[in-house]
């Protein structure tokens, strides 16, 4: 299973703490993650694929994945509280995880159920 991750700044620490308390079920998982987001995920210890940072294309080459089914979910913590000078990146993500039906979870506690459904479906 192939899933991206991505945080915006104030939303790191809690996409670190969400993917270290799963860490068992992300065994068989193979992480993605835009630039930023997976310098911290890998400095705590989880191998993960980085691609460009998200506010210089991070955001676009994942919404490729999407794009061609090449990606299985996404988890995106967003800020909801904070600007984003490449808003229309962020949206054009999430409009292709709608297109392609790809999962995306935009907070916690939806990534939460997520994984604890994609978990009884023994997909993760
Ligand atoms: O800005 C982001 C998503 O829109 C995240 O990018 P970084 O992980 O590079 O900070």
């Amino acid at each position: 299973m192939k899933i991206a991750i991505i945080a915006h700044d104030g939303k790191k620490p809690e996409m670190v703490a969400f993917l270290l308390k799963h860490k068992e079920l992300l065994t068989h998982v193979e992480l993605f993650a835009t630039g930023t987001t997976g310098g911290h995920v890998a400095n705590a210890g989880l191998e993960v694929t980085k691609f460009l940072s998200g506010p210089i294309g991070g955001d676009a080459q994942i919404a490729a994945m999407a794009a061609t089914h090449d990606l299985d979910m996404v988890i995106f913590f967003r800020d909801p509280l904070d600007k984003h000078p490449h808003e229309p990146d962020v949206q054009m993500l999430m409009r292709i995880c709608d297109v392609h039906n790809i999962p995306i979870a935009t907070n916690p506690a939806t990534a939460e159920l997520l994984f604890k459904a994609s978990a009884q479906l023994n997909s993760l």
